[in-house]
């Protein structure tokens, strides 16, 4: 095993990611950042210098457990103090699976701001974790959306009264590449004189293979809104991966991918190798405002763009399109790692829109989460009462009588900051059940993401979960693990895990403006086993002067 050193400072940069001249946070200039390479069993230090002038900021690693290290997770709020304008702080942990995972900033809404990159780790050769694929070569996908609007604007308008939505997001990026037609319309106009499309940092990214070979994709979404569709024109996928377990392999011609999950697919470039093909990032799940996002698959080294129509994707509104793929998602034969038959305890979360003091706010059981100012991890450690709400937050909901298709009926919510505290080593059950939002006739899917821990997707429905029939409906014998999963709309999922990792662990909604609006929880396990923390997650709330 080796350790791996990255010197990072994080910067705001004037970038044209889709030819619109725009504010992004950048580390060491670029957006998306510098992918991280390594083999399972190495060490990752990342020296993250914060440059931002005026900004905090701090980088959570996704999809990395952060086994005995539960202060680098880079959960503002959670696991640590922001990193200060002009302060350093180092990550070090552990990659002990192989597998694909990303990094990203998580403070405010900052990763919308361009924050964010890949993490690639590869299979110990020999070793139990092997890949059961072959394949000759690889390419790494980052998908993104893109706003025009800064996160700042974002955010002022999702807190204000009425809300001001983020709505659609400009434009899809891949690898931080995307194009916004400079030419056409209203939008455009306001663009004058920012917008150039002849810059090369806007050209279409371009994956080159050669006839004949296969080909292994490795594909993450980080978009702050977008569900999206993602497709190689003509060429079928098999996936085989996920979330960094392998999957019993089947074939899709595209790829519904949520925010916060990865996926490998493996192709084969057996197609007419005289042109070029589409790769191409539709949004599904919401009614489509962007135009598609592209890059190029080139048989012969050659940049021209395909002479066909990009795919258009799937109907956006076919949920149970998407919901087969979910369903199709289940370990592969040589690698299953059954889950406990059994669960301790269940934690039914009901998620809703609401309104607190006339704000639009996302809530679970009727509880909307706001971060606390002093991190979780060093209130519990020190036993600062104070620091966060102690009443633990609600375990179920109305279940029987609450009707899912109808916006809530009270839709006044109450904002916390308690935490569900888990008994150390227990297995825990949480069901996610969606619901309608405040307009009538509207659910939207929701990509939760478990921070410090793979799940086991032990299900999924459409329609109201009941506690006394769906459990003998799930799947405990090759349930996959997942760090990301997505509750259909109107539907619910169910997931498994074991509380086994000691530390202070946030479970939210991986779209940014909904963890933004309040929709996330936090796990505690095991904080009595958490070593003695370093002073550099310090300094801010009641930890004032904590870091002597
Ligand atoms: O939180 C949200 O607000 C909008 C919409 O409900 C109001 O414009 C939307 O689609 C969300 O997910």
């Amino acid at each position: 095993a080796t350790t791996r050193h990255h010197e990072w400072e994080i910067s705001y940069q004037l970038k044209s990611p889709d030819c619109v001249r725009k504010l992004a946070v950048t580390i060491n200039g670029q957006s998306p950042g510098p992918t991280i390479r390594a083999t399972q069993g190495d060490t990752i230090v990342v020296r993250v210098n914060n440059s931002l002038l005026t900004e905090n900021a701090a980088i959570h690693w996704h999809g990395i457990r952060q086994i005995g290290t539960p202060w680098a997770d880079g959960t503002e709020g959670v696991t640590q103090c922001p990193i200060l304008p002009g302060d350093t702080f180092t990550y070090t942990f552990a990659v002990d699976r192989p597998g694909t995972y990303m990094y990203h900033a998580h403070y405010g809404m900052q990763r919308s701001a361009g924050l964010y990159g890949m993490i690639v780790v590869a299979a110990a050769p020999g070793g139990p974790d092997a890949e059961p694929f072959a394949y000759d070569g690889e390419h790494d996908v980052l998908l993104n959306d893109w706003w025009h609007d800064s996160t700042y604007e974002q955010a002022a308008g999702l807190a204000s009264v009425p809300m001001r939505w983020v709505e659609e997001p400009q434009s899809l990026l891949i690898n931080g590449r995307g194009r916004f037609n400079c030419s056409a319309s209203a939008a455009a106009a306001a663009e004058e004189g920012t917008c150039n499309a002849t810059l090369a940092e806007c050209d279409a990214p371009v994956f080159d293979v050669v006839p004949g070979k296969t080909y292994r994709f490795r594909v993450g979404s980080l978009t702050s809104l977008c569900a999206l569709n993602f497709e190689i024109e003509g060429h079928p996928m098999t996936v085989v991966e996920a979330d960094g377990h392998y999957v019993k392999p089947f074939v899709v011609n595209n790829l519904n991918i949520y925010s916060g999950e990865t996926y490998s697919v493996l192709i084969k470039a057996d197609q007419d190798p005289n042109r070029n093909y589409w790769l191409a990032s539709n949004v599904v799940s919401r009614k489509p405002g962007t135009p598609t996002g592209t890059a190029i698959l080139s048989y012969a080294g050659g940049r021209s763009p395909p002479p066909t129509t990009p795919p258009a994707g799937p109907a956006w509104n076919d949920t149970m399109y998407r919901f087969r793929q979910s369903e199709a998602t289940v370990a592969h034969p040589a690698h299953v790692e059954p889950p406990p038959p059994r669960a301790n305890r269940t934690i039914l979360l009901l998620n809703t829109q609401n309104k607190i003091d006339g704000r639009v706010r996302w809530a679970l059981n009727n509880v909307s989460f706001k971060l606390p100012h002093t991190p979780y991890l060093v209130a519990m450690k020190r036993g600062l009462l104070g620091a966060f709400d102690q009443r633990p937050p609600p375990e179920t909901y109305e279940y029987q009588s609450y009707n899912i298709y109808d916006p809530p009926p009270n839709p006044n919510a109450t904002s916390s900051d308690g935490v569900y505290r888990l008994q150390f080593g227990s297995v825990v059950d949480v069901i996610l059940q969606n619901a309608n939002m405040l307009d009538a006739n509207k659910s939207e899917t929701h990509p939760w993401h478990l921070h410090g821990h793979d799940f086991w997707v032990l299900g999924y429905g459409i329609g109201r979960f009941d506690p006394k029939v769906h459990p003998a409906t799930y799947n405990l014998k090759d349930p996959i693990l997942k760090n990301t999963v997505a509750v259909h709309p109107y539907g619910w999922t169910a997931l498994r895990f074991k509380a086994d990792n000691p530390g202070v662990w946030a479970f939210h909604c991986h779209i940014e403006a909904h963890f933004f609006m309040g929709m996330g929880i936090v796990f505690e396990e095991g904080i009595e086993r958490v070593a003695e923390l370093p002073g550099e997650i310090m300094g801010c709330g009641k930890t004032k002067g904590g870091r002597h």
